[in-house]
């Protein structure tokens, strides 16, 4: 009777995962302004040490994003910081004197999921919360170009040289593990796709995954809170159902990616900085850009969001800030010519 006592008691987590852009704050702000008065916290990741993600999510005015209820990560994927940050904060959430009904975390583009599940074995998570359900948004636009694909070729030489080596594309390692670790797939931005390439992606993502998954598809990740939350799947206590490619490795690192920031000065048009941004993301091959700058004469801060060389704005917020120092994160594959892109933004 005492374990279904504390079984009732454990908070509710809901991981929230996908690769760079999928829309991963987008679905979570269309949550939030359905959460009707339901108290649950939030806790963002992310790969670059800027924090754009929380920032957004602060500023969509939606009642439940308040300043307490958003706690953000910024230094490093939390697949690699669990111990030194992730515990900390999750212990300090659940001993407010007011703990949250449900708690979902943002990991960032670039986590494993694997080892943030793991952490929810740990004695004194395990009996206070529970893994509700991780929710793997697909980035669909992305996988239908081939973002994830593999050179079966180059694989097949790759594990010739090596056979604990699965992959060529160290996107494709990502995607996959966090398909793998799904309990609910979410194909969204469908609204750029037709039918059959959405369903293309569809039988795909069937074939890759290992066990039957329920697939959903969205445009900005709007879906019913009651599909989102109370999946009830336990997932800390059916990690072996979830396979990684690092199961095995006590860590791993990110070397395959990397992130900085560029400040930009105010620009003359938003036209003008949005063709620069695209031509900057095609040339130097950049995965993602996100941030907020300033345009002349407009009072408004205006916020940037680019996944490959689509890109979106809005002005969101007026500027508080002196300076007006627009700031936008840049990541992508390693290797990446900070000194060019740098020189290429920072142009009139
Ligand atoms: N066309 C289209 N764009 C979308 C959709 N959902 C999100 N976006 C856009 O995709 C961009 C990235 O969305 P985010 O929600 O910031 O993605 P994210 O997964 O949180 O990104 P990271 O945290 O950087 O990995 C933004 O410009 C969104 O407006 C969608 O369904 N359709």
């Amino acid at each position: 009777m005492a374990s279904v006592k504390s079984e009732q008691a454990k908070i509710p987590v809901t991981i929230i995962t996908g690769f760079l852009g999928a829309g991963k704050t987008t679905l979570l702000r269309n949550l939030l302004s359905k959460a009707d008065g339901r108290r649950i916290a939030i806790v963002v990741n992310e790969f670059g040490s800027l924090g754009i993600d929380g920032e957004v999510l602060r500023s969509c005015g939606i009642e439940g994003c308040g300043d307490e209820d958003i706690v953000e990560l910024t230094n490093g994927c939390l697949c690699c910081t669990v111990a030194d940050d992730f515990l900390p904060t999750m212990r300090a959430l659940i001993d407010r004197p007011e703990p949250p009904e449900h708690i979902v975390i943002e990991t960032s583009g670039l986590a494993l999921p694997k080892p943030l599940l793991k952490a929810f074995s740990w004695p004194d998570i395990r009996t206070r919360m529970t893994v509700d359900g991780v929710i793997t948004l697909v980035d669909t636009p992305a996988v239908a170009a081939g973002l994830f694909a593999e050179d079966p070729e180059a694989v097949a030489a790759q594990r010739a040289a090596d056979p604990s080596l699965d992959h060529d594309n160290p996107l494709a390692e990502v995607y996959e593990d966090q398909l793998n670790a799904a309990d609910l797939i979410v194909l969204n931005k469908t609204d750029v796709l037709t039918d059959q390439e959405i369903a293309t992606v569809e039988t795909g993502i069937a074939q890759a995954v290992p066990r039957k998954v329920m697939t959903l598809r969205a445009v900005e990740g709007r879906l019913d809170p009651a599909i989102l939350l109370g999946i009830g799947a336990g997932a800390e206590d059916d990690l072996q159902a979830r396979p990684s490619n690092h199961d095995g490795a006590d860590d791993h690192e990110h070397d395959d990616f990397e992130s900085f920031v560029v400040t930009i000065p105010e620009q003359k048009s938003v036209d003008g900085l949005i063709e620069k941004l695209k031509k900057v993301a095609l040339e130097y091959d950049i995965l993602r850009i996100k941030g907020f700058c300033s345009v002349q004469g407009k009072k408004m801060r205006l916020s940037v969001q680019g996944v490959g060389t689509r890109f979106r704005h809005e002005f969101d917020i007026p500027w508080n800030d002196q300076t007006k120092d627009g700031r936008l994160v840049v990541i992508g594959q390693t290797g990446l010519s900070k000194s060019g892109i740098e020189e290429a933004l920072q142009q009139g």
